[in-house]
């Protein structure tokens, strides 16, 4: 492609998150759910784990000076237009992050990792305060499902209106959006967008299947990409609820446990049936 005068022709997101094995979830999701969506995608890799659709064998943090070269490789050079963090396991991870997020400015979607379908711990408990305090004052956005929302609220939520008290104890941690995914209710999966003035319910129909693995981590990559290219908060969101569902309802069974989704199910639309 010719240089183009005005900047780069293609928008550019950064995943700062886990690598998953398996190709669901992680680092992986991110990179395909940012090609799908016509996003140039760039990593930085918090932790290698050994994982596939059956659960996380495995894992291992990355250094902090490995974590932080990463970041400033790309800054340097290739430069980012928004930046998402995923699985970030530790309190000193985090920490670095912050200092690089803030150091470079960058606009920054937070979806806070917790733990794994399968159960395993992809985040420290003693790292939760650091999360709270430390990386959520620094989000444009953050994604909590409605355990993690629980968790950083510390509000019980059964049903729509829990999930509203939860946005407003969330927003007042600091991040300017929150958007409380319902994927673990037993009901309709209604996500929930807080502005810290409108609240917008966002209905969408249960898919019945087993294959959700990295749902999480595809969602919050299609608001960074959709943030990256120039939509407003409240449409990449939009945007990213259209898009998931879509993905969900596509997934292709691939493994014996909870099998990837399909990130390129709008382009085999269009290309390939
Ligand atoms: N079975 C389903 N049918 C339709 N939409 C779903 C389903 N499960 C999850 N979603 C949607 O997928 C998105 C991700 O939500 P979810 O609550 O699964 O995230 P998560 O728990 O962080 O995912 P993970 O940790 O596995 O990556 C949300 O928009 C949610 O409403
Ligand atoms: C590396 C990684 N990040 C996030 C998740 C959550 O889906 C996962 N399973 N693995």
């Amino acid at each position: 492609m010719t240089e183009n005068l005005q900047g780069p022709a293609i928008a550019r997101a950064l995943t700062i998150a886990g690598s998953d094995s398996g190709g669901g979830a992680g680092i992986q999701a991110d990179l395909k759910t940012f090609a799908a969506l016509g996003v140039y995608g760039i990593s930085a890799i918090t932790a290698i784990t050994a994982q596939n659709t059956l659960g996380v064998r495995a894992i291992q943090e990355q250094s902090i000076p490995i974590i932080e070269a990463q970041i400033d490789a790309v800054m340097e050079d290739i430069g980012v237009d928004v930046a998402k963090t995923g699985m970030l396991s530790s309190s000193e991870i985090i920490n670095a992050v912050a200092r690089r997020v803030q150091h470079w400015q960058l606009r920054l979607v937070v979806d806070p990792v917790m733990v794994a379908k399968g159960g395993s711990t992809l985040l420290q408990s003693e790292a939760i305060e650091t999360l709270r305090t430390v990386l959520l004052p620094l989000a444009e956005v953050v994604t909590p499902n409605l355990p993690e929302a629980e968790v950083l609220s510390l509000v019980k939520i059964a049903d729509m209106a829990g999930m509203k008290v939860a946005a407003q104890a969330i927003y007042a941690l600091g991040p300017r959006h929150v958007v409380i995914k319902g994927g673990h209710s037993e009901d309709q999966p209604t996500d929930l967008y807080f502005d810290g003035q409108q609240f917008i319910e966002l209905p969408a129909k249960r898919i019945n299947t087993r294959h959700t693995h990295g749902t999480g981590c595809t969602f919050s990559a299609a608001i960074t990409a959709f943030l990256a290219r120039g939509w407003s908060v409240e449409e990449a969101v939009r945007r990213a609820k259209v898009y998931i569902t879509g993905a969900i309802q596509h997934a292709p069974g691939i493994g014996q446990g909870h099998g990837p989704i399909d990130h390129f199910w709008l382009w085999d639309q269009t290309h390939n049936e």
